[in-house]
Order: C-alpha cells, then sequence, then structure tokens
C-alpha cells in the first residue's frame, strides 16, 4: 500500500471549534492557544527521560505472571506482556492501515466524524466537544464485540467499499486484542483468587473500543500535550506503541516514561476494573507527550463490558463489616458510565470518583436491580 508520510502540520481554523481542525504541512511557529495547556500541566523536559520500569509479563510462564501481574496491579495498574501470541505481521499491518487513515485528506477522514456525545468515529481534538486544553492529536475509534462484523460493518457504511480491507484488518486485530484480553482477565482472576474464569465469564460478551491515535509533530511540545492527564474509564487497555516514546505514567508524584517495545504489548487496569476488584487493583493517572522531531502512532484497544451488565464486585473480595458494607464503589453500568464521559465529563484523574457520585445522585434503572 502506498504511504504519504505527514509532516509539520500546524492547524487551521482555530478560531471556529465547530470547523473541523486541520493539519497542514507548512511550518508554524506558535500554536493555536486553544493547544496551550496550564503550566502546572505542561510537560517538562525531564519527564521524557525518566523511565518507569513496568514488569514484562511473559505470558508463556502462568506463574510467575499471576505474580507479577499482582504486584503491578497493585501498585500502579501498569505491566507489559510478551508472548502474547500477536503476530509482528498483524501489528504491522495495524500501523500501516492507520498510517494510511491517518494520511488520508481531513474531506474524506470527516466521512467518519465522531458525532458529540458519541464515543465512535473520527475526530482532530475533539472538533466541537471542548474548546481549550485541546490534544495535539487526531483519532479514530470503533467498537468492537467478539464474534461480530461491526468493524468491517463500520468501515463499509462510514468509509465506502474500497475500505474493506481496512474493516477486515482491524476486525481481526480488535479479535486478537479480544483473545488477548481474555487471558490478561484469566490472570488477574487467579492473582485476585476469584478463580480463573470470574472476570473471563463477565466479559465474555464485552462491548469494546478501538481508538487509534496519530499524534503529528509540533514545533512547541512543551506547552501542550497529545492526550491530557487521565485514568481510562474503560476496563483494560492494551496499547500498542510505534517506535517513539509518548506514553508517561504518574508514579510515586512524577511523569515517567514507559518506551515503546515492538514485541510487547503496554496493558493497564481501567477504572471500570477498579470498580470491579473493589479498589484492590488501581486504575493510574497517565498521559501522552508530542515532540517536534517526529510523529507518533498508538493503537488502543479498550476492553469494555457488555453495556447493561451490573459492575459489581465479586463477594470475595468484599468485607462487609467495613464502612459501606466494604464496598468502594456503587454499582453501575458501563453505559452509566460512558454516557459521563462522554456527555458530562472530561476523564481525567478523578474520572470515577466523579461519576460515584454522580451515579447514586441522579435515579438511574439498573436491569436486574432492585
Ligand atoms: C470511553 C472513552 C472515553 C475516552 C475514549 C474512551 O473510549 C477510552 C478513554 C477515554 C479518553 C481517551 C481518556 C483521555 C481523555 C479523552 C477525552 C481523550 O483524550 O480522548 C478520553 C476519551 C473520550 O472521548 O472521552
Ligand atoms: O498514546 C498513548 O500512548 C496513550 C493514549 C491513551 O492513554 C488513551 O488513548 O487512553
Ligand atoms: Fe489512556
Amino acid at each position: 500500500m502506498a504511504m504519504v508520510s505527514r509532516e509539520t502540520p500546524i492547524v487551521r481554523n482555530v478560531h471556529n471549534h465547530h470547523l473541523p481542525l486541520t493539519f497542514h504541512q507548512d511550518a508554524s511557529t506558535a500554536i493555536p492557544t486553544q493547544f496551550i495547556w496550564p503550566d502546572e500541566e505542561k510537560p517538562t523536559q525531564d519527564s521524557t527521560r525518566a523511565l518507569l520500569c513496568i514488569p514484562t509479563v511473559d505470558l508463556a510462564d502462568t506463574e510467575s505472571a499471576v505474580r507479577m501481574v499482582k504486584e503491578a496491579c497493585a501498585e500502579h495498574g501498569f505491566f507489559q506482556v510478551v508472548n502474547h501470541g500477536i503476530s509482528e505481521e498483524l501489528l504491522d499491518d495495524a500501523h500501516r492501515y492507520t498510517d494510511a487513515f491517518f494520511s488520508l485528506p481531513s474531506s474524506e477522514k470527516q466521512k467518519s466524524k465522531r458525532v458529540a456525545g458519541e464515543s465512535c468515529g473520527y475526530s482532530s481534538s475533539f472538533t466541537g466537544r471542548f474548546s481549550s486544553k485541546l490534544p495535539w492529536k487526531e483519532t479514530l475509534s470503533f467498537h468492537h464485540r467478539s464474534g461480530s462484523n461491526d468493524v468491517s460493518r463500520y468501515f463499509a457504511t462510514t468509509m465506502g467499499l474500497h475500505f474493506n480491507r481496512h474493516g477486515e484488518m482491524y476486525e481481526k486485530y480488535c479479535e486478537a486484542m479480544s483473545r488477548l484480553s481474555m487471558t490478561v482477565m484469566e490472570l488477574l482472576g487467579m492473582s485476585l483468587e476469584v478463580g480463573r474464569r470470574r472476570f473471563v465469564d463477565f466479559f465474555q460478551d464485552h462491548d469494546s473500543i478501538m481508538r487509534l491515535n496519530h499524534y503529528p509533530r509540533c514545533q512547541t511540545p512543551n506547552l501542550t500535550l497529545g492526550t491530557g492527564p487521565h485514568c481510562d474509564p474503560t476496563s483494560l487497555t492494551i496499547l500498542h506503541q510505534d517506535d517513539v516514546c509518548g506514553l508517561q505514567v504518574f508514579h510515586n508524584k512524577r511523569w515517567l516514561s514507559i518506551p515503546p517495545r515492538k514485541d510487547a504489548l503496554v496493558v493497564n487496569i481501567g477504572d471500570t476494573f477498579m470498580a470491579l476488584s473493589n479498589g484492590r487493583y488501581k486504575s493510574c493517572l497517565h498521559r501522552a507527550v508530542v515532540n517536534s522531531e517526529k510523529s507518533r502512532k498508538s493503537l488502543a484497544f479498550f476492553l469494555c463490558p457488555s453495556m447493561t451488565k451490573i459492575v459489581r464486585p465479586p463477594e470475595e473480595l468484599i468485607d462487609e463489616k467495613s464502612p459501606n458494607g466494604g464496598r468502594k464503589y456503587p454499582d453501575f453500568t458501563w453505559t452509566q458510565f460512558l454516557e459521563f464521559t462522554q456527555k458530562h465529563y472530561r476523564a481525567d484523574n478523578n474520572t470515577l470518583s466523579a461519576f460515584a457520585k454522580w451515579v447514586t445522585s441522579v435515579p438511574h434503572f439498573l436491569p436486574g436491580g432492585d
């Protein structure tokens, strides 16, 4: 497939956020003010150099994998997996097709434009959704359910039939991520001593989100962020970065980088799993920085429960004698949490507690609840 490389983008149409923000080929000296983050959130030079040593979990060795996952999840929720069974060819294809998608003219990408309030579609810096602290990125997100053809259908209906190969390839990638997330769920179940199948059964009918991130080069990378500080509201994230550094985790009061590794996928616990583990496993604050040398890509698979299933920890993880009947978070459904992040709140370090307050203050109908 012919690849067009995109260089030195700047942003146009900055005075009207309702117009698509397009990345353009000329150099510019400054970035529009909407992309400038407050001083306390701006990245500092040293954060790109200091590294977070996350455990490398070898999926071929279950016993040590369980031990490493337990330790990492109780501390910060980040680890990387190797021997994951995803072929190098599939990872390369996913990156090539992602390059090809983001290299399309803006008018083509707008065919799958993300509508405000929806979690899927193409978005360049949240066109229309936010007007400050804009992230220096463009994204394409779509839903995936195991055994469905959601992804192929999404590409065919939004982008047209000549995007069939994109649809088929991402379908295959999502199926592989789905299988891998079930392997990780087995490890999580074993490590929390609730049984190997407990979370696998819970996520069997998952309704997940695949997101392609493209961070163009930025002339003033110290003023902005590619993805702002946040905890993923979802359950589990499986990320593959290209060969450019950018992912950082806030640990022990410092921003630390997780350098890319071609043969590894970075896994992190999201807020929904933190709730499912009754707070035992951590969803940790992270962000993505940009740089002036190279554009960057990352592929994020967000495992999410089926929309109406009640998120409630297994009884073994609840100590009824503790305050609140031993519960750290209220029962909720992914429908409610997703709606909260798409319509009422911009994901940050406080999403889960803000959501817990919101969901308990507004009367909601829970399927099967009393
Ligand atoms: C449920 C979701 C909300 C965000 C996309 C996602 O599918 C998973 C993670 C969320 C996000 C990436 C966290 C960082 C902030 C955010 C606004 C973004 O930069 O894209 C978040 C997504 C969102 O659209 O709200
Ligand atoms: O691009 C990255 O490395 C991280 C992106 C991220 O955290 C997200 O999309 O939730
Ligand atoms: Fe994230």
